[in-house]
Protein backbone atom coordinates (compact mmCIF):
# COMPACT_ATOMS: atom_id res chain seq x y z
CA UNK A 1 0.00 0.00 0.00
CA UNK A 2 1.34 3.69 -0.48
CA UNK A 3 0.89 6.24 2.03
CA UNK A 4 1.12 9.48 1.96
CA UNK A 5 3.62 11.82 4.58
CA UNK A 6 1.80 14.73 5.91
CA UNK A 7 4.11 17.20 7.40
CA UNK A 8 2.93 20.17 9.48
CA UNK A 9 5.55 23.38 10.46
CA UNK A 10 4.11 24.39 13.22
CA UNK A 11 5.22 25.15 17.57
CA UNK A 12 5.77 23.48 20.34
CA UNK A 13 2.67 25.03 22.10
CA UNK A 14 0.29 23.58 19.18
CA UNK A 15 2.29 19.75 19.37
CA UNK A 16 -0.06 17.79 21.13
CA UNK A 17 -3.32 19.72 19.72
CA UNK A 18 -2.18 18.92 16.61
CA UNK A 19 -0.94 15.37 17.46
CA UNK A 20 -4.46 14.43 18.76
CA UNK A 21 -6.54 16.04 15.47
CA UNK A 22 -3.90 13.85 13.27
CA UNK A 23 -4.74 10.77 15.62
CA UNK A 24 -8.70 11.39 15.18
CA UNK A 25 -8.16 12.00 11.20
CA UNK A 26 -6.85 8.32 11.39
CA UNK A 27 -3.28 9.35 10.48
CA UNK A 28 -0.41 6.86 12.45
CA UNK A 29 3.26 6.88 13.85
CA UNK A 30 3.30 10.73 14.81
CA UNK A 31 6.89 12.19 14.69
CA UNK A 32 7.83 15.36 16.24
CA UNK A 33 11.21 17.00 14.74
CA UNK A 34 11.83 19.67 16.71
CA UNK A 35 14.86 22.19 15.45
CA UNK A 36 16.00 22.30 19.07
CA UNK A 37 16.22 18.84 19.76
CA UNK A 38 18.72 18.91 16.30
CA UNK A 39 20.82 21.94 18.18
CA UNK A 40 21.37 20.32 21.02
CA UNK A 41 23.25 16.84 20.90
CA UNK A 42 21.20 13.93 21.67
CA UNK A 43 22.44 10.77 23.54
CA UNK A 44 20.23 8.61 25.40
CA UNK A 45 20.51 6.87 28.48
CA UNK A 46 22.22 3.86 26.87
CA UNK A 47 24.62 6.14 25.76
CA UNK A 48 24.04 5.46 21.81
CA UNK A 49 23.87 9.26 19.64
CA UNK A 50 21.07 9.38 17.45
CA UNK A 51 22.12 9.80 14.25
CA UNK A 52 20.24 13.29 12.76
CA UNK A 53 20.13 14.55 9.42
CA UNK A 54 19.89 17.98 9.05
CA UNK A 55 17.36 17.91 6.74
CA UNK A 56 14.81 16.65 8.85
CA UNK A 57 14.60 19.19 11.13
CA UNK A 58 13.25 22.87 10.60
CA UNK A 59 15.50 25.85 11.41
CA UNK A 60 12.73 26.98 13.81
CA UNK A 61 9.69 25.64 15.11
CA UNK A 62 8.31 21.64 15.01
CA UNK A 63 7.45 19.46 12.07
CA UNK A 64 5.10 17.36 12.70
CA UNK A 65 5.01 14.27 10.56
CA UNK A 66 1.96 11.52 10.18
CA UNK A 67 1.11 9.18 7.75
CA UNK A 68 -2.34 8.66 5.76
CA UNK A 69 -3.32 5.54 3.66
CA UNK A 70 -3.41 6.90 -0.15
CA UNK A 71 -7.11 6.20 -1.34
CA UNK A 72 -10.10 8.04 -2.02
CA UNK A 73 -10.52 9.62 1.89
CA UNK A 74 -7.16 11.14 1.12
CA UNK A 75 -8.21 14.35 0.22
CA UNK A 76 -11.32 14.67 2.81
CA UNK A 77 -8.87 13.83 5.63
CA UNK A 78 -6.60 16.24 4.91
CA UNK A 79 -9.01 18.90 4.65
CA UNK A 80 -10.18 18.14 7.88
CA UNK A 81 -7.07 18.40 9.15
CA UNK A 82 -6.49 22.11 8.50
CA UNK A 83 -9.75 22.91 9.40
CA UNK A 84 -9.01 21.56 12.76
CA UNK A 85 -5.68 22.88 12.90
CA UNK A 86 -7.24 26.53 12.00
CA UNK A 87 -9.83 25.75 14.87
CA UNK A 88 -7.02 26.39 17.34
CA UNK A 89 -7.00 30.33 16.67
CA UNK A 90 -10.22 30.44 18.31
CA UNK A 91 -8.52 29.14 21.40
CA UNK A 92 -5.48 31.87 21.29
CA UNK A 93 -2.75 28.75 20.64
CA UNK A 94 0.27 29.90 18.57
CA UNK A 95 0.05 27.30 15.67
CA UNK A 96 3.12 29.13 13.83
CA UNK A 97 3.57 29.41 10.20
CA UNK A 98 1.11 26.82 9.98
CA UNK A 99 2.85 25.34 6.21
CA UNK A 100 1.56 21.48 5.26
CA UNK A 101 3.09 19.70 2.45
CA UNK A 102 2.15 16.18 1.83
CA UNK A 103 4.99 13.58 0.48
CA UNK A 104 4.25 9.46 -0.91
CA UNK A 105 6.24 7.03 0.80
CA UNK A 106 5.57 3.34 0.14
CA UNK A 107 4.99 1.08 2.83
CA UNK A 108 8.64 -0.33 3.92
CA UNK A 109 9.85 3.49 4.03
CA UNK A 110 6.63 3.69 6.23
CA UNK A 111 6.77 0.57 8.37
CA UNK A 112 10.35 2.01 9.51
CA UNK A 113 10.43 5.22 9.04
CA UNK A 114 9.03 6.68 12.42
CA UNK A 115 10.12 3.53 14.66
CA UNK A 116 13.92 5.19 14.33
CA UNK A 117 12.87 8.01 16.46
CA UNK A 118 11.46 5.66 19.50
CA UNK A 119 13.86 4.41 21.68
CA UNK A 120 14.00 3.50 25.48
CA UNK A 121 14.51 6.82 27.27
CA UNK A 122 15.25 7.44 30.58
CA UNK A 123 12.62 9.98 31.77
CA UNK A 124 13.70 10.31 35.74
CA UNK A 125 16.01 8.91 38.47
CA UNK A 126 13.68 5.70 38.34
CA UNK A 127 11.76 5.76 35.05
CA UNK A 128 12.58 4.29 31.97
CA UNK A 129 10.07 4.16 28.77
CA UNK A 130 10.44 2.02 26.31
CA UNK A 131 8.46 1.21 23.20
CA UNK A 132 7.14 -2.11 22.89
CA UNK A 133 9.27 -3.36 19.91
CA UNK A 134 12.46 -2.70 22.04
CA UNK A 135 13.68 -5.56 24.20
CA UNK A 136 14.51 -3.53 26.90
CA UNK A 137 16.18 -5.03 30.20
CA UNK A 138 16.03 -2.23 33.76
CA UNK A 139 19.81 -1.75 34.35
CA UNK A 140 19.50 -2.04 38.22
CA UNK A 141 16.58 -3.46 40.62
CA UNK A 142 15.13 0.30 41.57
CA UNK A 143 15.23 1.45 37.82
CA UNK A 144 10.64 1.19 36.61
CA UNK A 145 9.94 0.63 33.29
CA UNK A 146 7.19 1.85 31.11
CA UNK A 147 6.39 0.20 27.95
CA UNK A 148 4.31 2.27 25.48
CA UNK A 149 3.24 1.58 22.23
CA UNK A 150 3.86 5.28 20.15
CA UNK A 151 1.66 4.52 17.39
CA UNK A 152 -1.52 5.47 19.82
CA UNK A 153 -3.26 8.02 21.23
CA UNK A 154 -0.40 10.67 22.78
CA UNK A 155 2.02 8.17 22.45
CA UNK A 156 5.55 8.41 23.00
CA UNK A 157 5.44 9.63 26.94
CA UNK A 158 8.33 11.47 26.31
CA UNK A 159 7.08 14.89 25.41
CA UNK A 160 8.59 17.92 27.88
CA UNK A 161 4.80 17.93 29.95
CA UNK A 162 4.99 14.61 30.48
CA UNK A 163 8.57 14.30 31.87
CA UNK A 164 7.61 17.27 33.96
CA UNK A 165 5.23 15.08 35.22
CA UNK A 166 6.68 12.21 35.77
CA UNK A 167 9.73 13.31 37.63
CA UNK A 168 6.96 15.14 40.13
CA UNK A 169 5.16 12.08 41.04
CA UNK A 170 8.34 10.61 41.45
CA UNK A 171 9.25 13.42 43.68
CA UNK A 172 5.68 14.27 45.67
CA UNK A 173 4.38 10.58 45.54
CA UNK A 174 4.42 8.59 49.23
CA UNK A 175 3.59 4.62 48.49
CA UNK A 176 -0.22 3.71 49.62
CA UNK A 177 -1.47 7.38 48.52
CA UNK A 178 -4.37 7.32 45.92
CA UNK A 179 -3.84 9.48 42.82
CA UNK A 180 -6.19 10.76 40.19
CA UNK A 181 -4.77 11.81 37.00
CA UNK A 182 -6.84 13.85 34.65
CA UNK A 183 -6.40 13.67 30.81
CA UNK A 184 -4.75 10.10 30.93
CA UNK A 185 -4.11 9.98 27.17
CA UNK A 186 -1.93 7.29 26.68
CA UNK A 187 -2.47 6.36 30.50
CA UNK A 188 1.64 6.92 31.03
CA UNK A 189 1.54 9.16 33.74
CA UNK A 190 -1.30 6.71 36.18
CA UNK A 191 1.46 3.84 35.33
CA UNK A 192 4.09 5.83 36.36
CA UNK A 193 2.21 6.12 39.58
CA UNK A 194 1.30 3.16 39.92
CA UNK A 195 5.01 2.31 39.63
CA UNK A 196 6.03 4.24 42.32
CA UNK A 197 4.14 2.94 45.08
CA UNK A 198 0.51 4.38 44.88
CA UNK A 199 -2.39 1.95 46.16
CA UNK A 200 -4.62 2.98 43.78
CA UNK A 201 -4.87 5.36 40.54
CA UNK A 202 -8.06 6.68 39.26
CA UNK A 203 -7.53 7.95 35.12
CA UNK A 204 -9.85 10.14 33.37
CA UNK A 205 -9.89 11.24 30.04
CA UNK A 206 -13.08 12.91 27.67
CA UNK A 207 -11.22 10.72 24.64
CA UNK A 208 -12.91 7.22 24.21
CA UNK A 209 -9.47 6.59 22.02
CA UNK A 210 -7.37 7.61 24.64
CA UNK A 211 -9.24 5.67 27.57
CA UNK A 212 -8.97 2.76 24.82
CA UNK A 213 -5.16 3.20 24.45
CA UNK A 214 -4.83 3.91 28.23
CA UNK A 215 -6.58 0.80 29.19
CA UNK A 216 -4.32 -1.40 26.40
CA UNK A 217 -0.66 0.14 27.57
CA UNK A 218 -2.37 -0.25 31.27
CA UNK A 219 -3.07 -3.82 30.97
CA UNK A 220 0.66 -4.36 28.82
CA UNK A 221 2.27 -3.26 31.76
CA UNK A 222 0.32 -5.25 34.21
CA UNK A 223 -0.70 -2.60 36.07
CA UNK A 224 -4.66 -3.32 35.90
CA UNK A 225 -5.53 -4.30 39.46
CA UNK A 226 -4.03 -0.78 40.69
CA UNK A 227 -5.48 1.55 37.73
CA UNK A 228 -8.95 2.15 37.36
CA UNK A 229 -9.54 4.14 34.08
CA UNK A 230 -12.72 5.63 32.54
CA UNK A 231 -14.45 7.72 30.00
CA UNK A 232 -15.31 11.55 32.22
CA UNK A 233 -14.81 15.11 31.85
CA UNK A 234 -12.17 16.76 34.40
CA UNK A 235 -13.87 16.23 37.77
CA UNK A 236 -17.10 15.86 37.03
CA UNK A 237 -19.58 14.14 39.37
CA UNK A 238 -15.82 12.44 40.76
CA UNK A 239 -15.99 11.43 44.80
CA UNK A 240 -12.52 9.60 45.42
CA UNK A 241 -11.02 11.95 48.01
CA UNK A 242 -7.33 11.39 46.53
CA UNK A 243 -3.70 12.68 48.42
CA UNK A 244 -2.84 13.48 44.71
CA UNK A 245 -4.17 14.72 41.66
CA UNK A 246 -2.07 15.16 38.18
CA UNK A 247 -3.22 17.20 35.29
CA UNK A 248 -1.18 17.27 31.83
CA UNK A 249 -3.92 19.17 30.38
CA UNK A 250 -3.30 22.80 28.65
CA UNK A 251 -3.74 25.94 30.76
CA UNK A 252 -7.17 27.26 29.65
CA UNK A 253 -8.65 23.51 30.87
CA UNK A 254 -6.85 23.33 33.92
CA UNK A 255 -8.12 26.95 34.71
CA UNK A 256 -11.98 25.15 34.68
CA UNK A 257 -11.38 23.01 37.63
CA UNK A 258 -8.91 23.83 39.73
CA UNK A 259 -11.67 25.17 42.57
CA UNK A 260 -12.98 20.89 41.66
CA UNK A 261 -9.56 19.86 42.93
CA UNK A 262 -9.33 21.78 45.62
CA UNK A 263 -12.35 20.23 47.16
CA UNK A 264 -11.90 17.16 46.27
CA UNK A 265 -7.84 16.73 47.60
CA UNK A 266 -7.40 15.99 51.09
CA UNK A 267 -6.48 18.37 53.12
CA UNK A 268 -2.50 18.49 52.72
CA UNK A 269 -3.18 17.15 49.38
CA UNK A 270 -1.35 17.97 46.05
CA UNK A 271 -2.77 19.32 42.64
CA UNK A 272 0.20 18.81 40.35
CA UNK A 273 -0.80 20.69 36.80
CA UNK A 274 1.38 20.19 33.85
CA UNK A 275 0.91 21.20 30.07
CA UNK A 276 1.21 25.23 30.57
CA UNK A 277 2.79 27.57 28.41
CA UNK A 278 5.23 29.96 29.97
CA UNK A 279 2.81 32.87 28.80
CA UNK A 280 0.06 32.06 31.24
CA UNK A 281 1.95 30.96 34.21
CA UNK A 282 1.08 33.45 35.93
CA UNK A 283 -2.76 33.47 35.54
CA UNK A 284 -2.89 29.64 36.34
CA UNK A 285 -0.72 30.73 39.43
CA UNK A 286 -3.28 33.34 40.42
CA UNK A 287 -6.21 30.87 39.91
CA UNK A 288 -4.86 28.05 42.08
CA UNK A 289 -3.82 31.07 44.58
CA UNK A 290 -7.60 31.82 44.63
CA UNK A 291 -8.93 28.47 44.74
CA UNK A 292 -7.20 28.36 48.25
CA UNK A 293 -3.76 26.25 46.93
CA UNK A 294 -0.25 27.32 47.72
CA UNK A 295 2.51 27.38 44.84
CA UNK A 296 5.20 25.11 46.38
CA UNK A 297 7.06 24.39 43.41
CA UNK A 298 7.53 25.11 39.66
CA UNK A 299 9.79 23.51 37.03
CA UNK A 300 10.23 24.26 33.28
CA UNK A 301 11.67 22.54 30.06
CA UNK A 302 11.37 24.58 26.98
CA UNK A 303 8.58 26.53 27.23
CA UNK A 304 6.91 23.91 29.44
CA UNK A 305 5.79 25.21 32.65
CA UNK A 306 4.99 22.31 35.78
CA UNK A 307 3.51 23.77 39.20
CA UNK A 308 2.87 21.46 42.22
CA UNK A 309 0.01 23.36 45.01
CA UNK A 310 -0.65 21.95 48.19
CA UNK A 311 -4.08 22.07 50.12
CA UNK A 312 -3.20 23.45 53.44
CA UNK A 313 -3.41 20.50 55.60
C1 LIG B 1 -1.49 16.51 26.81
S1 LIG B 1 -2.44 15.04 26.86
C2 LIG B 1 -1.71 14.29 28.29
C3 LIG B 1 -1.59 12.82 28.18
C4 LIG B 1 -0.83 12.14 29.32
N1 LIG B 1 -1.44 12.39 30.61
C5 LIG B 1 0.61 12.59 29.35
O1 LIG B 1 1.01 13.23 30.32
O2 LIG B 1 1.36 12.31 28.42
C6 LIG B 1 -3.97 15.70 27.47
C7 LIG B 1 -5.12 14.70 27.57
O3 LIG B 1 -6.21 15.36 28.21
C8 LIG B 1 -7.42 14.93 27.61
N2 LIG B 1 -8.45 15.94 27.89
C9 LIG B 1 -8.64 17.14 27.29
N3 LIG B 1 -9.70 17.77 27.83
C10 LIG B 1 -10.19 16.95 28.80
C11 LIG B 1 -11.30 17.05 29.72
N4 LIG B 1 -12.09 18.11 29.72
N5 LIG B 1 -11.50 16.03 30.59
C12 LIG B 1 -10.69 14.94 30.58
N6 LIG B 1 -9.64 14.79 29.72
C13 LIG B 1 -9.40 15.78 28.85
C14 LIG B 1 -7.06 14.78 26.15
O4 LIG B 1 -7.98 13.92 25.51
C15 LIG B 1 -5.64 14.19 26.25
O5 LIG B 1 -5.69 12.78 26.29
Amino acid sequence: MKWSEICIHTTNEAIELISNILHETGASGVVIEDADDFHKERSDQLGEIYELDPMDYPTEGVYLKAYLPMNSFLGEAVEQIKEAINQLLVYDIDIGQNKITLSEVNEEEWATAWKKYYKPIQVSEKITITPTWEDYLPESADELVIELDPGMAFGTGTHPTTILSIRAIEEYLQAGQTVIDVGTGSGVLSIAAALLGADHVYGYDLDVVAVKAAGINIKLNKASSKITVKQNNLLDHVTVKPDLIVANLLAEIIMRFETDAFERLKPGGLFITSGIIKAKETDVKQALINAGFEIIETNQMKDWILIVAKKPA
